[in-house]
């Protein structure tokens, strides 16, 4: 169990966390939404030991992460961040084995060169494995770090945004690839997301982060209603749950009356050849 205890974490007077506490259980993907700079990617990275909170305890199974677990802390983790770029003069293969940096020496063992190629063929990135990263796609880059990250065999998977730059098909790939893994390897899977209806389907436990609180948390039939996306977002949403039980949310347009009542007025007062598309 990855456990946060009373958490308070600020910048001057940008306040992060204000008390925060939290716990996450392993075997469960977990799923953080809320506003753009509210604080979940600085959240991620104090889990991870890159920053330091001002008051507040993180603990895995027990064991909490000081100055001096720090290294042995960051060994149980998998972390994907939110910069995609690949700007170094590698391999696909080259930069999935860097997951493993820790294992390798300047003989590269057979074993880690099959996982690496396995963590590109479970992905259905095996094609790339000799390319240079950098003539890459932002998608392909986006997939190869989660490749990485798989590679680190982590007790604690952290991914942020990790399908930000991917199309449908990638997304459905690395989230189900995700859940699955998640369940079998018993790992705690902790991801940001933006998109709603993809976090309603992938969470186990979904938490809504706005003014350095979790305002809510849980399963996403219960996290997800109207009321929390327009508290949270300030937007106007119907939420249905489909045949599964599943959340789905349409946002309505803002203004959209407005635009629609201007356009039926200028309709009505302007002959239609008058009219610039
Ligand atoms: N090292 C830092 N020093 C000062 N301010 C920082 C620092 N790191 C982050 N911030 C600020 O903290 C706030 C939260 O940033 P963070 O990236 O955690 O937000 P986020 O919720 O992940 O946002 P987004 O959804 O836009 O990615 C932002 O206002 C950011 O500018």
């Amino acid at each position: 169990m990855l456990k946060v205890e009373n958490l308070d974490l600020s910048f001057d007077d940008l306040v992060l966390a204000d008390d925060m506490s939290f716990e996450l259980e392993p075997s469960k993907t977990h799923v953080i939404i809320g506003p753009n700079g509210t604080g979940k990617s600085t959240l991620l990275k104090t889990l991870f030991g890159d920053i330091h909170p001002q008051k507040g305890l993180v603990s895995f199974a027990g064991a909490p992460l000081t100055k001096a677990t720090l290294s042995t802390w960051r060994t149980q983790f998998g972390y994907m961040p939110q910069d995609i770029r690949l700007d170094v003069g590698l391999t696909v293969l080259e930069v999935v084995l860097l997951g493993q940096l820790n294992a390798l020496s300047l003989k590269l063992g057979d074993q880690l060169l099959e996982e690496a190629l396995q963590a590109l063929d479970q992905i259905g990135l095996l094609h790339l494995a000799n390319r240079d990263v950098r003539t890459l796609s932002g998608g392909q880059c986006q997939m190869i770090l989660f490749a990485q990250a798989l590679m680190r065999k982590p007790k604690i998977l952290m991914l942020d945004e990790p399908v930000s730059a991917l199309d449908l098909h990638f997304q459905q790939v690395l989230l189900d690839h995700l859940d699955q893994q998640t369940k079998q390897k018993g790992w705690v899977s902790l991801m940001i997301l933006h998109d709603l209806n993809l976090a309603a389907q992938y969470a186990d436990n979904l938490l809504v982060l706005k003014g350095g609180k979790v305002v809510a948390q849980g399963a996403p039939k219960e996290v997800i209603t109207p009321a929390m996306v327009e508290e949270v977002y300030g937007v106007k949403a119907d939420v249905q749950l489909d045949s599964l039980g599943v959340p789905f949310i349409r946002t309505q347009r803002r203004g959209a009356h407005a635009y629609v009542s201007m356009k039926e007025s200028l309709h009505a007062s302007k002959p239609e050849s008058s009219y610039v598309n």
